[in-house]
C-alpha cells in the first residue's frame, strides 16, 4: 500500500470536570487526510483544502507529529500529506488534534503498523504542543481510541479507554469564532483551592463510574467544572444562557468542548439532544453570531481508513 485515506474525527476535551484528562470522539464531523509514500526522505505537506494553515511541515502540527514518528522509526522513505480540513482551527473541537493525529495514524497503517495507539498518541502529542504550548493528550486520546478516554498521565503516557453509555449523544454549538488554545490555558490560574479541587476531583471520580454503570443521573450531578469553566466562560458570548437553557430542556450537562468556544451538551436519546440543538439555535439565532451546531452519537471508532 502507497497511499491511504483517513477520516479523522472532531473530539471533545475535558468534559467539563476534567481539565486536560477526559475526552470523547465525536461522529460525523472530522476532516480528511490523504498521505502517501514518497522517495524522499522526511515529511512534506502537499496540500490543505479548507482554512488557511501554514504548509511548512515543521509549522504545521500534521508535520510536527509526523516528524516525530518518522525521527523514532527511521524509515527508508518519506511521506507526502494532503489535508482536507473540515474542522475550523481554533473551534474548541480538537482540530489540531485531529491534524496531529490523522497523520500518525495514516504513517503508522502505510508503515504496516509498528506502533500501538499508545504510541502515535504520544507522536502526536508533539504537534499538538506546538499549537497549544503544553503537552496535553485530551483530544488526541479518543480521536485515536475512539469513545471516551482518559489520559491517566502524560509523562509516561497512560491512557484509559472508558465505556460508552447506550443511547448517549452529544450536541455542539460552534460560534464562529476563534479561541486559541495556547490564549485560553495562559488564563488560568496556576493554583486552585483545595475545597473546589475536592468537589472537582470527585465529579471526575463519579462521572468515570457513571459510564461505567451507564447511570445518566449520575453522570448528569457529575457535568460540573468549578476551576476552569468560571475563567473561560466569558471569552464565549451567551455560555449562561445556553448552560441554563439547555440543562432545564433536559440535557444532562453542558459546558465548555476544550478550551472553547463551542459549547457542548451530553444527552440521553437522539429526540433529546435533537430538542437541545433547537434550544441552542434559538438563543444563537437572535444573537447576530454566526453558527453552526451538530449532533453526534458517541464515536466508537475514532480515525478511520476511508
Ligand atoms: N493542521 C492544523 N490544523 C489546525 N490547526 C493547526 C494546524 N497546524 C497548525 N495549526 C495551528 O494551531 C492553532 C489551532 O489550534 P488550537 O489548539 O488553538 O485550536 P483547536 O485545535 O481547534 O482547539 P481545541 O484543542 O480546544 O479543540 C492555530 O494557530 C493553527 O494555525
Ligand atoms: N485540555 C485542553 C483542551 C484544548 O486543547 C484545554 O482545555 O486547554
Amino acid at each position: 500500500m502507497n497511499e491511504i485515506r483517513i477520516f479523522s474525527p472532531a473530539t471533545v476535551a475535558n468534559v467539563s470536570c476534567g481539565f486536560d484528562v477526559l475526552g470523547f470522539c465525536l461522529d460525523g464531523i472530522g476532516d480528511e487526510m490523504v498521505v502517501r509514500i514518497s522517495k524522499n526522505k522526511g515529511v512534506k505537506i502537499s496540500k490543505i483544502e479548507g482554512y488557511d494553515l501554514p504548509i511548512e511541515a515543521h509549522l504545521n502540527v500534521a508535520g510536527v507529529s509526523a516528524q516525530a514518528l518518522i525521527d523514532d522509526a527511521k524509515p527508508d522513505v518519506g511521506f507526502e500529506i494532503e489535508i482536507y480540513k473540515k474542522i475550523k482551527p481554533g473551534s474548541g473541537i480538537g482540530s489540531s488534534s485531529a491534524s496531529a493525529a490523522g497523520s500518525v495514524v495514516a504513517i503508522n497503517e502505510l508503515l504496516g503498523r509498528p506502533y500501538n495507539k499508545t504510541q502515535l498518541t504520544y507522536f502526536a502529542m508533539m504537534g499538538e504542543a506546538m499549537a497549544s504550548k503544553s503537552y496535553h493528550a485530551d483530544n488526541l486520546a479518543p480521536g485515536i481510541f475512539g469513545g471516551f478516554t482518559l489520559v491517566k498521565s502524560v509523562e509516561p503516557l497512560e491512557i484509559l479507554e472508558l465505556p460508552t453509555p447506550h443511547n448517549l449523544y452529544a450536541v455542539i454549538i460552534h460560534p464562529q469564532i476563534e479561541i486559541k488554545t495556547s490564549e485560553a490555558r495562559a488564563l488560568l490560574p496556576q493554583k486552585v483551592n483545595l475545597k473546589d479541587a475536592t468537589v472537582q476531583w470527585a465529579n471526575v471520580g463519579s462521572l468515570v463510574h457513571a459510564l461505567h454503570t451507564n447511570d445518566y443521573g449520575l453522570l448528569s450531578r457529575s457535568l460540573n467544572d468549578i476551576i476552569v469553566e468560571p475563567h473561560r466562560s466569558k471569552l464565549i458570548p451567551f455560555f449562561d444562557e445556553i448552560k441554563q437553557q439547555t440543562v432545564k430542556n433536559g440535557a444532562l450537562g453542558t459546558g465548555i468542548s476544550g478550551s472553547g468556544p463551542s459549547i457542548f451538551s451530553l444527552c440521553e436519546g437522539l429526540e433529546s439532544a435533537t430538542n437541545i440543538e433547537k434550544t441552542m439555535r434559538d438563543i444563537y439565532k437572535t444573537t447576530g453570531i454566526t453558527f453552526e451546531t451538530y449532533v453526534s452519537k458517541i464515536n466508537e471508532d475514532g480515525i478511520k481508513v476511508i
